[in-house]
């Protein structure tokens, strides 16, 4: 990371800044660039992105791309501290998503007795459970483990590793994940030891691993990556389900939701549920 962070917000209205998130996905320059968006002022139609490069390029980048929208408004902070992730998330309090409750060491005792404890410590990796997309998933999963469970779960792109750290948690037998990333991978599986639970994490791209292909064929695929990739891995992901299996899948905004379907069900998958947390989708899909 460069010592001198910063923070891109941009506002304005929502068709625009889904248009600029579009584009943001769609360059290949910013794959590496955080960000994340939600509607900030319902009655106004204010919605908001806020990005978080790590290299001057990218801060070029964005800044010229969201220049190209002059309905929003948009300034660049400095942040004031290059450990501004970990400062970011150690204030977050915690998230509640179906039977689960997602909590940082700083909110340890505040846990309902009734609820799937998962203590994810974040440091440089996605998935504290705050972002819409993660809840999503979470949400999407609690309800379908009403009906059914999944012995061998996989989770591509895991972050903090908190989807198959769940799964792990409620029943699946094998829960294993993946990232491109070696923090988050690192990450996973420490979050794993302390939450006491059976998941195992790999450093790999996509479904691309030994034990990985070992496990398959899996009940349940996560995976919370971004649009583009999740129409470039669905072939894989049905190669790596059983019939019946369940895929859920998010990091898509609403705006691209069609696309990724289409991406499915060309390949015979059924739409079975999808929910929409600010301007992020997540899709539940069924294997032929
Ligand atoms: C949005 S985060 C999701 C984290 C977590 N699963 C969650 O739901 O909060 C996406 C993660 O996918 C990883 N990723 C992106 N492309 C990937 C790929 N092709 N293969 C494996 N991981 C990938 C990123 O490094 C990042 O950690």
């Amino acid at each position: 990371m460069s010592q001198d962070a910063v923070q891109i917000i941009a506002r304005g209205p929502r068709l625009v800044a889904e248009a600029a998130a579009v584009a943001i996905d769609s360059d290949p320059t910013l794959e590496g660039a955080t960000y994340s968006i939600l509607e900030e002022d319902e009655d106004h139609d204010v919605w908001r992105i806020d990005a978080f490069p790590t290299e001057p390029f990218e801060i070029d980048g964005l800044t010229a791309l969201l220049a190209g929208y002059p309905q929003l408004t948009v300034s660049v902070d400095k942040l004031a501290d290059a450990d501004w992730l970990a400062m970011s998330l150690s204030g977050l309090p915690p998230v509640r998503a179906g039977r689960f409750f997602v909590y940082g060491a700083h909110d340890t005792g505040r846990a309902p007795v009734n609820a799937v404890k998962l203590r994810i410590e974040a440091g440089a990796a996605f998935g504290t459970g705050h972002h819409g997309t993660t809840e999503g998933c979470l949400s999407a999963y609690d309800d379908l483990i009403k009906a059914r469970r999944f012995d061998k779960v996989l989770d591509v792109g895991c972050g903090t590793g908190v989807l198959a750290i769940a799964a792990a948690r409620t029943g699946s037998r094998v829960a294993v994940g993946t990232d491109i990333d070696r923090d988050s991978v690192r990450i996973a599986n420490e979050n794993a030891t302390i939450n006491d639970a059976t998941a195992r994490f790999v450093h790999a791209n996509g479904l691309n691993d030994r034990l990985v292909a070992g496990q398959a064929p899996y009940d349940l695929v996560f995976a919370n990556i971004l649009a583009r990739p999740l129409i470039g891995l669905a072939q894989d992901i049905k190669g790596a389900l059983k019939p019946g299996g369940i895929a859920i899948l998010s990091g898509l905004l609403r705006s691209q939701e069609r696309m990724v379907r289409a991406a499915y069900l060309s390949r015979g998958f059924r739409m079975v549920k999808r929910l929409h947390r600010d301007a992020w989708a997540t899709l539940v899909l069924e294997r032929p």
